[in-house]
């Protein structure tokens, strides 16, 4: 079926949709992060890792916040792979840019069940990287975090036990870039 198909469901899935944290309530959130992050490794010359595709706005919208000397990288690791439930973490592209002995902040839109960013942690760690930090747009709560208890570096909001698009959050590969943080209708 060509993709083209897909194109009223999604519009249908955006338009139903609850919008959990509008653009300015984001906005608001990434520059409490990036204030945190600023008095935490502003002066380390720290390598900021993108988890693709995720990350990726949400590391964007970071960096232009953060006014400090820095290297950026990407890692692209998923778990998702386009469906709604995580399954066993898939590394696409370790990352580039050696962390060895270097401050490190892992940057991603979400942690959810936190068993992506848990795998990336002990990477950085196996790699010799000096100090890592996490970095996430969103902190989904629930009670099935591969550790209990567990919490980023850094979170900018903590929103509720539903599936999320926006922001970086794909539904079915698409929605991405809703500018918000929404809910699918029933989801
Ligand atoms: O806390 P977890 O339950 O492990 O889930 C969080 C991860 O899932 C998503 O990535 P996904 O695997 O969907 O790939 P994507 O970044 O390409 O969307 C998201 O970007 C996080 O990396
Ligand atoms: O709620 C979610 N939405 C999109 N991607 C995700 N990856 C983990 N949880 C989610």
């Amino acid at each position: 079926m060509p993709v083209e198909s897909n194109l009223e469901q999604i519009n249908k899935v955006f338009a139903e949709a609850d919008c959990l944290c509008t653009k300015e309530q984001v906005d608001a959130a990434l520059d409490k992060m990036a204030a945190e992050i600023t008095e935490q490794l502003g002066d380390k010359l720290p390598v900021v890792y993108c988890v693709m595709n995720g990350g990726l706005i949400t590391t964007g919208h970071l960096l232009t916040r953060l006014e400090f000397p820095l290297e950026v990288d990407y890692i692209h690791a998923t778990r998702y792979r386009g469906e709604t439930t995580g399954g066993e973490l898939y590394w696409r592209v370790p990352p580039e840019v050696n962390m060895e002995g270097r401050s490190v902040i892992i940057v991603d839109d979400i942690l959810d069940e936190g068993h992506t960013l848990a795998a990336i942690l002990d990477y950085c760690k196996e790699q010799g990287a000096k100090e890592v930090y996490s970095a996430v747009l969103v902190d989904k709560q629930h009670d099935r975090k591969a550790q209990p208890g567990m919490r980023a570096s850094f979170t900018g909001l903590e929103v509720e036990d539903r599936y999320l698009f926006g922001y970086g959050m794909d539904y079915q590969g698409f929605l991405r870039n809703a500018p918000g943080i929404y809910a699918p209708k029933g989801m």
